[in-house]
């Protein structure tokens, strides 16, 4: 069918535009595909190679890969086919979770065969760690490649360096662009475009959920307040099971058969996983480098039982979050910035009390939107290698904004001793005068009491009451248990303390 007579085609498409007024030689080329070195084929770089190069023919009948008659290539990304040439690994021998198109790509151990291969335009790192992942990282940017990472880890450790080289490389591509311009004369003022950025890393934070993306690009014209972020599947799974009756050591057994959990869970549990997580996401809301082993942590480690069952009584659910918060001590919201990690009471009709297994959320409160809730898995296969396809596609198409987009105002301070009401529970074996003494010891620390909680007494030897406070700092909360485990007789274990959500902050 001649061109010209396609009803379907727009007056926009080349082909009905231009055709018939080109010759045949004329004709438009495809644009040559993109060449990608992958350094890790695990559970992400199989998940991103099924689908880039696989996934897509075997799963979808209408997919341009089945059809085209350039049968080698995909078209995941809108504008350029992407091919996946090479792909390093640890071992070559070690069977591999994805169908490997020896046609297209070749398997290698040594990371230099990708980055010094000049045909290669573009590096994704899924292999982990700080150490040669920094290497693989940073070299790819040097080299003039682009560079889309999943590795939180080495962002937040490392984050001014490799900002300060992403923002390197995006100063030369805009002087480039201001040259082109003024000699084409294509602009009357000085103004270069910005360059599309050749860095991505959507996966680093909560896998599946496009919250990096979100945060570069939806807030421009807002000014956010909190973050509050459940970040972390493995925990979130284990937290829902102890609240079941399962313990600690059963439900990590499974999130480790799941494939959900760190290589050492400790990573997990003890919130570390949080914390770089939280500090990248405080540095695209608000702008600040945050160092990662400054930031209080607190795991789920010393949850018990207990615990859930006095949240019940409280109207909560337990869930370990990462805040980042501007929150002052006149509640207002211009305070210094708070970072911080810690299993937290959340209302149990609250959208974070609400994620089951190894689900993800992030709760951002802003000037313009007050709290907008952003959902889905936040780890796997599929979804995280999901985030890695999108990144490489948005660079791929020239559509990836800034990757750290806002600079933090000049006078804002990290202040760690962050604010919050909180709970606190006392483990003790029976006797008189316990709450009493409590109480006197809170008066010490300038703590005040808001309410006090004990279920009925089973086991005299082994029993636990709570209490929770109003507004205070945590340092208090600190001073206070310290207090109690080194000062009152009948403690038989060290307190317990969480921050409660508030919800009249909403
Ligand atoms: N698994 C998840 O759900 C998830 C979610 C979000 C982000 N991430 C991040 O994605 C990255 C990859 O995670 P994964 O679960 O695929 O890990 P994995 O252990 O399954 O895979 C790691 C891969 O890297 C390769 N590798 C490791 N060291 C190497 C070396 N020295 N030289 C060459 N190759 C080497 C291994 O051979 C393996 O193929 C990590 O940064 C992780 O934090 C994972
Ligand atoms: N161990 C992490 C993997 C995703 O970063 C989790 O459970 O969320």
């Amino acid at each position: 069918m001649a061109h010209s007579n396609n009803k379907m085609s727009t007056p926009l498409s080349p082909v009905a535009s231009s055709s018939s007024r080109r010759k045949k030689s004329q004709v438009l080329k495809p644009m040559p595909p993109l060449r990608i070195g992958m350094v890790g084929g695990g559970t992400i770089g199989g998940g991103v190679y099924e689908l880039i190069m696989g996934r897509l023919k075997e799963e979808r009948p209408y997919s341009p890969r089945s059809s085209s008659k350039h049968s080698k290539q995909s078209q995941v990304c809108r504008k350029r086919p992407l091919w996946i040439t090479k792909v390093c690994v640890k071992d070559l021998s070690k069977p591999r979770s994805f169908h490997l198109d020896e046609e297209i790509t070749t398997m290698t151990t040594n990371v230099d065969s990708i980055l010094n291969d000049p045909n290669i335009d573009m590096v994704v790192e899924v292999m982990g760690g700080t150490g040669l992942a920094k290497k693989v990282v940073e070299e790819g940017l040097m080299k003039g490649k682009m560079v889309v990472t999943a590795n939180k880890a080495l962002l937040a450790n490392h984050l001014e360096s490799i900002q300060g080289l992403v923002n390197q490389i995006q100063e030369a591509q805009d002087k480039q662009l201001l040259q082109h311009q003024q000699e084409q004369q294509l602009y009357m003022y000085n103004m270069p475009l910005p360059v599309a950025s050749c860095f991505g890393f959507e996966a680093a934070v909560c896998a599946g959920i496009p919250i990096i993306h979100t945060l570069q690009t939806c807030y421009a014209g807002d000014v956010i307040h909190q973050i509050q972020g459940i970040c972390n599947g493995t925990t979130n799974y284990i937290l829902e099971k102890m609240k079941n009756g399962a313990s600690m050591e059963e439900a990590l057994l499974e999130t480790q058969d799941l494939g959900y959990a760190e290589e050492d869970p400790n990573e997990d549990i003890e919130g570390f996983d949080v914390r770089v997580k939280i500090c990248l996401l405080a540095k695209l809301a608000f702008g600040l480098t945050v160092p990662v082993q400054d930031v209080p942590c607190r795991g789920i480690t010393l949850l018990e039982r207990i615990d859930f069952e006095y949240a019940k009584v409280l109207g909560c659910t337990i869930k370990l979050v990462g805040t980042a918060q501007r929150l002052h001590e006149a509640r207002e919201w211009d305070g210094p910035l708070s970072v911080y990690v810690s299993p937290l009471m959340v209302p149990k009709d609250h959208v974070l009390a609400r994620i089951s297994s190894h689900g993800n959320a992030v709760a951002i409160t802003s000037a313009n939107m007050g709290t907008c809730s952003y959902l889905g898995p936040g780890a796997g296969r599929f979804p995280t290698a999901n985030s890695v396809v999108a990144d490489i596609c948005r660079i791929a198409d020239g559509q990836q904004g800034p990757a750290f987009p806002i600079e933090a105002p000049p006078h804002l301070e990290l202040d760690l001793d962050y604010i919050a009401i909180f709970y606190i529970r006392i483990p003790f074996q029976d006797g008189l005068g316990i709450i009493k003494r409590v109480g006197e010891l809170s008066e010490d620390c300038g703590v005040s009491i808001h309410s006090i909680l004990q279920t009925p007494i089973m086991d005299r030897m082994s029993a636990d009451f709570c209490v929770t406070t109003e507004e205070c700092k945590v340092s208090q909360v600190e001073d206070l248990c310290e207090a109690i485990n080194q000062q009152v007789d009948f403690c038989r274990a060290p307190c317990v303390y969480m921050p409660m959500m508030r919800e009249i902050y909403y």
